[in-house]
């Protein structure tokens, strides 16, 4: 992949930066959903949060479960280009956050998009990785992927839309 990060990174990649506030729940309501369960379209997500925790990820038996982040430490997510690019190798995980804590949760989000088509390498495709994904224009997956209005729909857009 290393061979690859100048040309679909470097040149032709964008970031962007989001400061979420999460405010803090009322006491009668612990474990409020403070951001939907969702994976992350993009190639790579990087957060960083004040000390309250509440991100949690969803394991493929469909398990929930809380990520202590240490503090300090920055949150890696893989977003479905990602997954893309590995030809399915990496797992874009589901995520979410829950807030059960008097205090406001923090969170900064670093999230690099791919500006034009992206497209499975070929070093990526053998005979126990046939090819999964037909290459695409990443805009016009993100129209798709918002034209999802029903969950069920959107969980599957990226298979939906770009599945070879
Ligand atoms: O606030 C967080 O820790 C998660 C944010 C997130 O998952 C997102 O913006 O996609
Ligand atoms: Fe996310």
């Amino acid at each position: 992949m290393e061979m690859y990060y100048g040309s679909h990174v470097e040149a032709d990649a964008k970031s962007t930066f989001r400061l979420f506030k999460y405010n803090a729940p009322p006491s009668n309501e612990e474990g409020a959903v403070g951001l939907e369960a969702h994976t992350d379209i993009d190639i790579i997500t990087i957060l960083c949060q004040n000390e309250v925790q509440g991100l949690e990820i969803k394991s493929r038996e469909g398990i929930w479960s809380q990520v202590t982040i240490p503090k300090g430490c920055f949150t890696v997510i893989v977003g479905e280009a990602l997954k893309v690019w590995s030809n399915g190798r990496l797992h874009a995980v589901k995520h979410r956050v829950t807030l059960s804590r008097d205090e406001d949760r923090y969170s900064l989000g670093c999230f690099l998009l791919p500006k034009r088509c992206i497209e499975v390498p070929r070093e990526m495709v053998d005979e126990d990785h046939p090819l999964l994904y037909r290459p695409f224009t990443f805009s016009e997956y993100i129209f798709f992927f918002l034209s999802c209005k029903d969950a069920d729909k959107r969980d599957k857009a990226l298979e939906l839309y770009a599945g070879a």
